[in-house]
């Protein structure tokens, strides 16, 4: 059954690309496009009459059920990530020209790419122009795939030193020969803007204790829950996937905000069962469609960080891209989801601005 298809890949987005280029030898994405087939789960039919979700001041909540029917065509909230990403852009572009005009500090993030994967080159250059869009500073080393560890350690001591950089990244995935480890070890907390260094991710998971920087994806999932009014304390969460990038600092914050969380992984069994207790789902484990209209507990927010490629002819890069959980069954049964693309996506690059700017201020003193 479903154990044993969840992804534990380190890097969920980008893993999830990587997986169906890399795993099927005879293809390269997952196939076919609809929610059917794609895997080999029994789709269960969910009754979802006696079903409804009361109104508030801000459109809707998740905490009444009751009575009234909701029919095969109800559809949930469609969670906009790229609205929202937009607002954040222009509330961090804002705030970085009142930084310049008060103080003459010009927020700067460095990032540093290995290797020519597309999808990384991609996301760097749409790091690199969203900077430039609100006025950050940006400085980019691309190394070979084949340099050695002590090339980018160099170039972090470089960044780590430089009073005009005050966020260093490195693109993940990096190559298969370099040790991770060591190189997000050596990323000074201080500007450790993508928040994976082991001091910021523990101090995550200590009750008392505050990170420099959250993760953006799983930063980002939070931001739409809060700016959507979506309640967390006291309500069951299932995060799909345990990658260190999104599903565990996911998981982590969520039970900061007193969810109860369970995480469900590659040796869960029976992950629908869990996942159908579930008030919010987080899904994060890189496998189109994974997450069945069936898995779903009626009324549930659904959170897609999945950003997973299926063939499309009829597109013009001969691919489209779909997320963990199968929207079309999903949004009839959720009360709320992030499409993908343009749900979850656009957020991780928002939040890193955003962590940008948050460490400029914190380095020069400013409130
Ligand atoms: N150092 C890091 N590496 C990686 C991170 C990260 O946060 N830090 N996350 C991912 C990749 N990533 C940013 O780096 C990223 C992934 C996806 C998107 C995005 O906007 N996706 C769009 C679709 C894009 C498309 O059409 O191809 C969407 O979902 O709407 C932005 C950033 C792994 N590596």
């Amino acid at each position: 059954m479903a154990s044993g298809l969840l992804s534990d890949c380190a890097s969920s987005s980008s893993c999830s690309i990587r997986l169906h280029q890399f795993k099927g030898k005879s293809r390269a994405f997952a196939r076919p496009f609809g929610c059917n087939g794609s895997i080999s789960l029994p789709l269960r039919n969910l009754s979802v009459k006696n079903c409804t979700f009361a109104s508030n001041s801000t459109g809707w909540s998740l905490s009444a059920v009751s009575s009234a029917a909701m029919t095969d065509n109800a559809s949930a909230i469609i969670i906009d990530g790229k609205a929202v990403a937009k607002q954040i852009r222009e509330e961090v572009a804002s705030e970085v020209a009142r930084l310049k005009d008060a103080f003459g500090i010009i927020p700067g993030l460095a990032v540093i790419l290995v290797g020519s994967r597309k999808d990384s080159q991609t996301y760097v250059r749409n790091k690199k122009k969203s900077c430039e869009d609100v006025g950050i500073t940006s400085y980019e080393v691309n190394l070979p795939e084949y340099c050695t560890e002590e090339e980018v350690l160099k170039h972090i001591s470089v960044f780590n030193n430089d009073p005009s950089v005050h966020g260093i990244l490195v693109q993940l995935p990096l190559p298969r020969h370099m040790n991770e480890q060591n190189i997000l070890n050596s990323v000074s907390i201080e500007k450790d803007v993508d928040g994976f260094n082991p001091l910021n991710i523990g101090c995550l998971a200590l009750q008392g204790r505050e990170p420099l920087f959250v993760p953006c994806t799983p930063k980002g999932c939070m931001d739409l829950l809060h700016r959507h009014n979506i309640e967390i304390k006291g309500k069951r969460a299932a995060v799909i996937g345990r990658s260190n990038i999104v599903g565990m600092p996911a998981a982590l914050l969520l039970q900061r905000e007193n969810a109860t969380v369970t995480v469900v992984h590659s040796r869960t069994s029976n992950p629908e069962e869990i996942v159908r207790q579930a008030d919010i789902v987080i899904s994060a484990c890189g496998i189109a469609n994974l997450v069945r209209g069936s898995w779903l507990k009626p009324g549930a927010v659904v959170i897609d960080v999945g950003i997973n490629p299926v063939e499309d002819p009829e597109s013009p890069r001969g691919y489209r891209l779909v997320g963990d959980v199968c929207y079309e069954e999903a949004c009839k049964i959720a009360s709320a989801i992030t499409p993908v693309p343009g749900g979850v996506g656009p957020m991780t690059i928002a939040m890193l601005l955003s962590n940008t700017l948050t460490s400029a201020k914190r380095i020069h003193n400013i409130k």
